[in-house]
Parts: structure tokens; sequence; C-alpha cells
């Protein structure tokens, strides 16, 4: 097999040749190209031909995947190996929504535990949906305030506003910021006798996490007395012993394990308030539709495999074409949040600079990620994306069909925009097209050569579709962890460790030193010039 540094010079030197790849001669010199370089799993469509590879790129890479070992790696992950070195922990979030058969971590089926789990969850989110269980007044819940933050928010915070067609249970809120605002703004539209608080942590240490759960315990106790907080708190966690020293009772505590990393987290008790809004039966659904893409990914060939082939393209646009950013752009209001939802996934994954040995890494590493649902974007951003000096590849994600049949003007509209921008991103406009515009238009001719170097459109930029039939919750499911693998082999062809996060520690150390500068009560001595003048002007602004 090939050395890894000989395929990616291999493929260096490819992109050297092809420098001048034209997506517009590439469709006119092959009808067939939406075909080549597509692939779908039932109705989910990844169209990929939009990109500037061709077969040759596509063999290079799928030699540089064999030279990182992607498979080996992937097939290590799905075998409970600890695949993240450097906190010696195995990766198992696939094991979560598994429904074939045993998991082997460590010598122990995990299966067992994890179905427990999700039937004690089932049954208390039957039991919060159904009435059964209330508030310390005997009324029922009307609201949920999840309090967590990073993996133990964004999912489930992602999740509830995707399927909030299939929503028939409480309201739920997310409370993740430190910010005083947050919880202050949540708590003053709700009625403490029907809210009920999930306290999610997967450490049960993460300081913005226990500051929020302290005041909402206070603002319980505030209005309905001490012994109203068993009732209305309930906590996820893998620190059980944690959870019981906040004084959070063992029969609403739900579990889950150090194999599951936060990020990867929705699936595991994380996901309880999505549970609690859509019903258990959903939450299945989004599991099945999970399941799923882990077995396409184990099991499909390099060019039907969808999580690879996202990978590999994504690799090529970061790594070998050196584009530092990609744009997400969910055709679907309801996808909102799944921006901030993958920049935790992508960029805490693979935001990484050293290799799995601890080398410094031979390429560039995870792209920034970033975006806002279509089409308002478009209103706002797409000029850059058009016609700013970077090349951007953009991901476009979209559905057949919405869930509003009496709407449909409005969904067809959407698709029309979505794949529109795809077309003008590739297609863009020559000066000469941008002249016969104007001169079409009546416009004199000393006019039209001012203004049509404004309207030209480069073209020649690369963007993605994925395309469904519709966001139910199996849709979301397959979705979501069609980029979790992705996350994954790009890591693998990056030679990183996917699954730690060491660049968010140096931060809370740093504010945990710097709380009592803020405070007050330690000076500012030994601190950076800046630091202290900061913390100097934020004492006189408060004096004011
Ligand atoms: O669930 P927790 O232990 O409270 O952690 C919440 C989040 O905070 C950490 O700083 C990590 O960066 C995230 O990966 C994690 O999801």
């Amino acid at each position: 097999m090939i050395a890894y540094s000989d395929a990616l010079e291999a493929l260096r030197e490819h992109h050297r040749q092809n420098g001048q790849f034209d997506l517009r001669e590439a469709f006119k010199a092959d009808p067939e190209r939406f075909a080549t370089f597509s692939a779908s799993l039932d109705d989910l469509t990844l169209d990929f031909s939009k990109t500037a590879v061709s077969e040759e790129t596509l063999q290079l890479l799928g030699d540089l995947a064999d030279a990182a070992g992607v498979s080996e790696r992937r097939d290590a992950m799905f075998a409970g190996d600890p695949i993240n070195g450097t906190e010696k922990r195995a990766v198992l979030h696939t094991a979560l929504r598994n429904s074939s058969g045993p998991v082997i971590h460590a010598g122990h089926d995990v299966m067992p535990d994890v179905e427990a789990v999700l039937a004690a969850m089932g049954a208390f989110a039957e039991k919060i949906r159904s009435g059964e269980l209330t508030g310390a007044t005997g009324k029922r819940f009307t609201d949920v305030v999840n309090i967590g933050i990073g993996g133990s928010d964004l999912g489930p915070c992602m999740a509830t506003l995707a399927l909030a067609p299939y929503h028939d249970g409480p309201a739920c809120h997310y409370v993740s910021n430190v910010d005083a605002a947050h919880i202050a703004d949540t708590l003053r539209k709700l009625d403490p006798e029907t809210t009920l608080f999930i306290v999610a942590s997967k450490t049960f240490t993460t300081i913005e996490t226990m500051t929020n759960a302290e005041t909402a315990r206070q603002w319980i106790i505030g209005k309905l007395g001490e012994a109203a907080v068993g009732a209305h708190f309930a906590a996820v966690s893998t620190a059980l012993d944690k959870v019981a020293a906040f004084g959070i009772d063992a029969d609403r505590v739900f579990g889950f394990w150090d194999w599951v990393g936060g990020r990867y987290s929705m699936w595991s008790a994380i996901g309880l308030p999505i549970m609690i809004a859509v019903g258990p039966e959903n939450f299945r659904l989004m599991l099945d539709g999970a399941a799923d893409m882990d077995q396409h990914f184990r099991e499909a060939p390099l060019r039907q495999n969808l999580p690879i082939l996202l990978g590999l393209v994504g690799f090529w646009h970061r790594a070998i074409c050196a584009y530092p950013s990609r744009a997400v752009i969910p055709y679907d209001q309801r996808l909102a949040r799944l921006p901030a939802y993958l920049q935790q996934l992508d960029m805490e994954s693979n935001g990484k600079r050293v290799k799995l040995d601890g080398s410094p890494v031979v390429t560039p590493t995870g792209p920034i990620v970033w975006g806002e649902p279509g089409t308002n974007g478009q209103h706002a951003f797409f000029q850059l994306l058009h016609q700013g000096t970077d090349v951007i590849p953009v991901e476009f994600i979209v559905a057949a069909q919405g869930h509003e049949p009496e709407l449909k003007q409005h969904h067809d509209l959407l698709v029309a925009n979505c794949l529109a921008q795809s077309e003008a991103l590739m297609k863009g406009r020559t000066l000469e097209e941008a002249k016969a515009q104007l001169l079409s238009k009546g416009m004199d001719a000393a006019e039209v050569e001012k203004l049509a170097p404004h309207r030209v459109f480069p073209g020649n930029r690369p963007s993605i579709t994925i395309l469904y039939r519709m966001l139910d919750p199996y849709a979301l499911g397959r979705l979501i962890a069609l980029y979790e693998h992705r996350v994954f082999v790009e890591a693998a062809l990056f030679g990183i460790n996917a699954f730690d996060q060491w660049g968010v520690e140096l931060g809370k150390e740093l504010a945990t030193e710097l709380l009592p500068v803020v405070e007050g009560t330690k000076d500012s001595s030994g601190r950076d010039a800046s630091t202290a003048g900061l913390v100097s002007r934020v004492h006189s602004l408060r004096s004011k």
C-alpha cells in the first residue's frame, strides 16, 4: 500500500496539475456528472458534482484514505477500542442507537445498560408528558428548562427546533450561558409550579451549568420552598456521585458513560428534553435513522459511502485546496441551530495541531464552520460567497418536502432558491454576459463599461447539496450521524484525535484565576497590562 506521505504528495501534485479545473467545462463535457459524483442512501442524496473533483481526484483521495487507515480506524471505533488515546477512552456513541446485538466494551456488553437508561428515560418522559408526574403543588408541567452547555445543550436544542412538527409535549427551553440574562429572561416567562429543570452535564462540574442550576434551585425555593426542589429537578450526567451531592433524587437521574463524548451525546440521556418534547417513539426513530447511517458507514463501498465521500471532499477543500472555512446553509428554518451544533461537532473535534502521536500535523486541519439558514443568508453574507476574494465551499441542506402542504408555494420557493444559489456559485457570470445583460436593458455603452465589472461573478465556486425527502425524526438522526462520521473521516485523514478537547482548558483555568480579581478580592499584580487595565476599567465603570 502507498505511504501516507506519498499519497498526500500525489494529491498535491494532482491539484497543481489541475489548478484550472472548471466546473462549467466539467458539466459540459460530462452529462453524467451528477450521476457520477453523487451518492444516495434511500431518499438521502449527497451531490458533490459541483466540486472540483474528477475520477482521478477521488482515486487519489481513496488512496490517502487507505494510507491513513480510515476503514481500520472506523472498525476500531465500532469495536470499542480506546481510540481516544489522550483520554484513554473508547468512542461508542454509536452503541447508543444500536439495536442489532451486543456491543462489547472492556469485555462487557454495554447494550443492557444503554437499553435500561433508554427505558428509564422513556418512562420518565411519558410521566411528564401525561401529567402523571407533577410539580410540588400538583400542577402538570407545562415547561421544561434544560440547563447545560456545549454538548449538553447544542444537540437537544438543535433537535427540539428541528422536530417542532412532532412536538406534542411540554415546551422546552435551553439555558446555557452563564450570563444572568439567559436564565433571567427564560425564568421571567415561566411559572415555578409548572416548570421542570433538567440539569445536564457530563462531568457535573461545568461552572456555567452549576451556576445556572443553583440559580434555578433558588428560584424554586424562593417561590415554592425547599421541599419542592425534588419534584422540580432531574439530572443527566456520567458523574452520579456529584449529582447526588447536588440533591437530585436518584430515580430522577439518568446516566451515561465516559465512552460518550459530550458533542456526540444527544443520543444518550442528554436527549431527555428531546424525548419529553416529541415522545419516546419519535426519539427512537431518530436513533434508528442514526443507526441506519452507522451501518451504511461501516458497510458501503467508498464510492457509495456518504460519510466517506463527504469527508474526502471536505479534506480536499481544506487540506489540498486550502480553503479556510466552509459554510453550512440549511434551507430549513427548523435547522437554524444546526450550524452552531456543527461548530462544536466539527471545530472541537478537528481544531487540532498535533497528530495522534503528538507530532505536528502536516496539513491544515479542521476548517472554520459557520452558517445560517437559507434563504436568510442570501440577504446577508451571500454577497461575499459569490463575489468575495475567498473561495468558501458551501454545503446546502434541503428537504424535497415541507411539513406545511397547505403552504407548498413557500417550499417551492425555498427549494428553487437553494438550487439557484448552488447553480449561481458554479456558473457565475462573465464580463461579456454582464455587458450583454446591461445592454439589453437599454443602458448606454459607456455606462455598461463602468458597471459591468461590478456585475461579474467569477463562478466555479464549489458547493455540496444534501437532499432528503422530509425532515422527520429518522431523517434528522441520519443527517446528524452523517456529519459525525464525516468529522471522523476527516480526522483520520488529518491523523488527529477527534475525541479530545484540550484546547478548551486554558481559558477555563484562567477564568478561575481571574474571578477573584474581577470580584475585587485579589489584585491584578502579575497579570499582563491589557488584562489588568481591562479589570481596572470594569471596576471603575461599576462604581459610576
Ligand atoms: O457536559 P459538561 O461536562 O457540562 O460539558 C459541557 C461542555 O463543556 C466542555 O468545556 C467541553 O468543551 C464540551 O465538550 C462539553 O460538551
